[in-house]
């Protein structure tokens, strides 16, 4: 039980919120892929007659928006910067079908040119209103709603309605609704996703579907995908096998690689492999929306997987694929059969290791060590599953690189599962990525007699096992040093090992504390705020995947994670350091996405892995990203037209 010498604060620290990370040009949202009209001067003179009109323009848009010339800021100046060139986006579409596209409706905002040339007059209300009006319209709707699944239910109908709102609504305001489109309330959204069910998103692959496939693939409408996120259901965050319900974890990942990472909605691909489920009560729900039937396994499991990377590399051979919440049996065996010849990642595992080295790059920087430190830390993981050991072997190359060797990499770390702490003894059951992690002694250990043997420094949680971190085990902690580390990064929210007011409470303040979820900042009795930060993946895998794609890797490569982590850590200011926290706010996740971007694309050209970088590209990386990064807002339709002449 808590005592009430804890508590949270009931305004979230908003920190240095800044919602100025503007994108610079809206190239990406064009969704023709048609040549240029304006490649000849006659077909030019036709293609700007349809440009539009002086209404327009004095509408909402300040400058015109066709004679200001791209203005390219200097590094570090990115912030708050905007180009005013905006491209049109041809459609082929008109009249209803445009409001009814959610990648074209602006809604109300049409203006009055663009009614009459799109043939919307008449079809909508009399009043113009612009994002900015739609956004306070929105947000007074939302924020009246009494739960968090409402909320989460309001945002994916704007989603199903209107691309360009929703991307804004959450590049506006990241911190409030980051929690509600992602953890934790995704966790809800997918346990409640068959009986919620509204309108299909994303695609579906399934036993029955095998030999086809490579067609089906056909039937995605978009023709240029960058980004597939795709899970089997086998592990949704730390809720188990939730099946075909788990299609919430891409969606909600793809969000942010729109409005964190700036990839164009059009580009992104939401994918669950119906495979089954394992889990009784989805077999017997009469509303489940998934194969009910036992989940597959062995070499058909795989097979079927084979037969999904083939098809979307056929179609869109250039596509990112990010595995998402696969159940660890399978995670590893698929990450290792693709990783050289797809260009693909594992969230998971790589994504989570390459962002938790970061947050502890951070909390070394504010306990006043060295960062090149981490090899004489001694780190307690407790789960050893996919984030576990994917974690472990991002600390120890990030250890290596610091120039410590193999072996004392290795003695820093203590690795436990159920069964207690990994020792030698059990070795022949070991996968061979936690084998190396196996202590000499002390097999079985419980994880309060490590913490009074080894005093661990660090302690991360990623066992799904939510309060396991209890006030015995964080006094020890606590008790063995000065300052511990304690990340408890299981999601959603009720899976966390302990709670920020747990860890500050028995460590009396003195916790450095990040989680998977986000929790709120506390205050104690003292009346001292202790401050809090998110431990997520989703700091990382939206600049890895906008680097990766943007340059055309061949392939993620380890090391580009570890560069990755890097460019993170670098991100937190002294300023958050000093007061415990050791990512930057959620606020300047754009930032932090383009900044990985271009380490990412540094790393991959210096090991020659980048197919895509021209010359001129890469003499300003930072430029060639911030152009190439989506910002939603509403750009000027027109109709495409085949002209002959
Ligand atoms: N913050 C973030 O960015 C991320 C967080 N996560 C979260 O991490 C959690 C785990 O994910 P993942 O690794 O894929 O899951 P897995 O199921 O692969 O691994 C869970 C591990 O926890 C161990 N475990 C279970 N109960 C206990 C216990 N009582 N004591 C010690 N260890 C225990 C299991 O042991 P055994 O093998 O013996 O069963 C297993 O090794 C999830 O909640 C997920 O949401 C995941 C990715 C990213
Ligand atoms: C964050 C994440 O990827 C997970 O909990 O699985
Ligand atoms: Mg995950």
């Amino acid at each position: 039980m808590l005592s009430s010498s804890a508590r949270v604060l009931a305004t979230r620290y908003r920190g240095n919120a800044s919602n100025s990370w503007k994108r610079n040009s809206q190239k990406a949202a064009v969704v023709t892929t048609s040549s240029s009209p304006t490649s000849s001067p006659v077909a030019a003179t036709r293609f700007f007659a349809t440009l539009p009109t002086e209404e327009d323009d004095a509408m909402d848009v300040k400058v015109s928006p066709w004679e200001v010339p791209e203005q390219v800021p200097d590094e570090g100046e990115w912030e708050g910067c905007r180009r005013n060139f905006m491209s049109p986006l041809q459609i082929s579409v008109r009249g209803s079908d445009i409001l009814t596209n959610p990648l074209y409706s602006k809604g109300t905002a049409f203006k009055n040119g663009e009614r009459d040339r799109l043939r919307l007059r008449g079809l909508l209300p009399h009043r113009i209103m612009n994002i900015h009006k739609q956004i306070d319209r929105f947000l007074i709707t939302l924020r009246d709603l009494d739960s968090n699944i409402r909320k989460n239910i309001m945002l994916e109908d704007l989603h199903d309605r209107n691309e360009t709102l929703y991307h804004r609504v959450l590049v506006d305001h990241m911190e409030e609704m980051a929690p509600l489109i992602y953890t934790p309330t995704v966790g809800q959204a997918c346990q409640e996703h068959s009986s919620r069910f509204r309108r299909p998103r994303g695609m579906y692959f399934s036993e029955e579907d095998r030999g086809h496939m490579a067609a089906m693939v056909y039937n995605w409408p978009q023709p240029d995908v960058h980004v597939i996120v795709v899970t089997d259901g086998s592990r949704i965050l730390g809720l188990g096998d939730l099946g075909a319900n788990g299609m919430g974890i891409p969606v909600g990942k793809l969000s942010l690689y729109c409005a964190a990472g700036g990839i164009a909605p059009h580009r992104v691909l939401p994918v669950v492999l119906d495979v089954g489920t394992d889990n009784k009560e989805l077999l017997e729900d009469e509303f489940y929306l998934g194969a009910q039937k036992p989940r597959l396994r062995g070499p058909e499991y795989y097979h079927l997987v084979d037969e999904f990377m083939e098809a979307v590399r056929y179609r869109w051979p250039n596509v990112l694929v990010q595995f998402e919440d696969f159940d660890s049996s399978v995670a590893q065996r698929l990450l290792d059969k693709y990783r050289n010849e797809h260009l693909c990642f594992n969230d998971d595992i790589q994504g989570t290791g390459a962002t938790t080295l970061a947050g502890l790059l951070g909390a070394i920087r504010a306990k006043g060590e060295e960062v090149t430190s981490l090899g004489d830390q001694r780190i307690l993981i407790v789960g050893a599953g996919s984030a576990g050991i994917g974690i472990a072997q991002v600390l120890y190359g990030a250890m290596l690189e610091q120039g410590y060797t193999e072996q004392q990499a290795k003695d820093s770390f203590f690795i436990c599962d159920q069964h207690g702490l990994i020792g030698e003894e059990r070795v022949g059951k070991l996968t061979p990525e936690t084998k190396p992690f196996a202590r000499a002694e002390d097999d079985g250990m419980s994880i309060v007699d490590v913490a009074k043997k080894h005093k661990p420094t660090i302690v991360l949680g990623v066992t799904a096992v939510g309060g396991l971190f209890n006030e015995e085990f964080v006094r020890e902690l606590a008790a063995g040093v000065e300052r511990p580390i304690i990340f408890p990064l299981s999601n959603p929210t009720v899976k966390a090992e302990c709670t920020a007011e747990q860890a500050f409470e028995w460590t009396d303040g003195k916790c450095i504390f990040a989680s998977g979820s986000p929790f709120d900042p506390v205050e104690m009795v003292d009346g001292k705020t202790y401050y809090t930060s998110q431990c997520n993946n989703m700091y990382v895998f939206p600049g890895v995947g906008l680097g990766a794609t943007l340059c055309g890797a061949k392939k993620v490569s380890d090391r580009m994670l570890y560069i990755a982590a890097k460019a993170l850590a670098e991100c937190v200011p002294e300023e958050d350091l000093a007061r415990g926290q050791v990512f930057p706010h959620i606020s300047k996740i754009r930032m932090v996405s383009h900044k990985i971007a271009v380490a990412v694309i540094e790393e991959a050209m210096r090991d020659g892995l980048a197919t895509k970088i021209s010359a001129e590209d890469a003499k300003d990386l930072n430029e060639f990203v911030a152009r190439k990064m989506y910002y939603p807002e509403y750009v000027p339709i027109v109709e495409k037209r085949t002209i002959t002449i």
